[in-house]
């Protein structure tokens, strides 16, 4: 069980400053998740953990131990970390068993260790003597996890390991690799692109943008309650309203609903969730039409589009709220062109201080 601290770490390559005084802490057999846009110095920030660049300014400490500041480095194969890239980068000339056997020393019991490190990732004895080539994606990057936990690290960095895996298979890689790490009580960072992602592997997820970290928090946080608009956006669909507050209700385009901020004017983020739509019935209710859809299974993700009517205040637009996104149960037909009464439900995410 070890503890991640960073503390102030910038990097500049030439003249981008990809990482901004990043200070985060990773708690001891956690599993944190950093997303972000392209660019936005996620992987900059592995490659410093794993010891394969230096900060140009900054602190990194491992449990008790420092791994770099101004005077130390502890080079990578020192640092009690492991690592799986995107395609898990296996030896391509070299059987299973060589590639996981690779960082362990020929010591008796050698064998039996590589065969036990294979079960806890879900590969058969029997692939031992084959090459990479002839695994599936999935099974190539359970044999990269393997070969990563061979040192038992304390620190596991995973950079967007299951992203060229299809869907259905990234879900199930991506549970065995948790269960397995979980298991073993591996502090680990996941690099991903993917917010559906981050909140369903993390107990914590960072979110990275333009070198900076923007906010850290439990994926029901960060999901519920956004810094910003652009990063409330970024962890999914997300309607975002100007209000005016009086007495814990927010007064919007879309309706009334529940605020726990102080009177006056704000702007409020509600997700779709929030939103029910039923038949357009004749009583005054806030109404829409539905743009499309897109059937899910589950659920259809419904694009509506608000219709103003002569009560409605024009003011409370902002960006493209007037066009939003509601989660329609699979069962339900609006089908588009539908007109629909709107109801709003649970309370909404204010921005800024109250
Ligand atoms: N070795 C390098 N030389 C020059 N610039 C670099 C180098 N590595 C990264 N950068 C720049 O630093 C910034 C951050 O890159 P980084 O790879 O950390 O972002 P990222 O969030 O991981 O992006 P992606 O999601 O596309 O992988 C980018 O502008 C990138 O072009």
């Amino acid at each position: 069980m070890t503890e991640l601290r960073i503390q102030n770490a910038s990097k500049r390559y030439g003249s981008t400053l990809a990482l901004n005084e990043v200070s985060l802490v990773v708690p001891s057999g956690s599993r944190m998740a950093i997303v972000g846009p392209s660019g936005s110095g996620k992987t900059s920030l592995l490659r410093l953990i794993a010891g394969f660049e230096t900060p140009d300014s900054g602190l990194i400490e491992m449990g008790s131990n420092t791994l770099c500041d101004g005077g130390t480095f502890v080079p990578p194969h020192r640092r009690d970390v492991g690592y799986v890239a995107q395609e898990g980068a296996l030896f391509p000339h070299m059987s299973v068993a060589d590639n996981v056997g690779f960082g362990i020393t020929h010591t008796p019991g050698r064998t039996e260790r590589i065969i036990e490190l294979l079960q806890q990732v879900g590969i058969p004895a029997d692939m031992m003597t084959r090459r990479p080539h002839q695994l599936s994606g999935g099974q190539q990057q359970r044999v990269a996890l393997a070969r990563a936990m061979a040192r038992s690290p304390s620190i596991m960095l995973l950079d967007e390991p299951f992203s060229a895996l299809d869907a259905g298979l990234r879900d199930a890689v991506r549970d065995m690799v948790g269960a397995v790490l979980g298991a073993a009580g591996i502090t680990t960072i996941l690099v991903t692109h993917d917010q559906a992602e981050a909140l369903s592997f993390a107990d914590y997820v960072a979110v990275m943008r333009d070198g900076r970290l923007v906010q850290t928090g439990s994926p029901q946080d960060l999901y519920l309650h956004p810094a910003d608009p652009q990063t409330a956006r970024f962890l999914g669909d997300a309607i975002i309203l100007r209000a005016v507050v009086t007495d814990g209700i927010a007064h919007t385009l879309l309706g009334p609903v529940a605020v726990a901020a102080k009177s006056g004017p704000q702007t409020i983020m509600l997700r779709p969730e929030q939103i029910r739509i039923r038949p357009a019935d004749p009583s005054p209710s806030t109404r829409g039409r539905v743009v499309s859809r897109r059937y899910e299974g589950a659920a259809w993700r419904t694009v509506i589009e608000h219709v103003p009517t002569k009560t409605g205040r024009d003011d409370f637009v902002l960006e493209t709220a007037s066009v939003f996104v509601a989660w329609v149960p699979g069962s339900d037909a609006f089908p588009p062109g539908t007109e629909v009464s709107i109801d709003l439900v649970g309370s909404a995410h204010v921005f800024g201080k109250n």
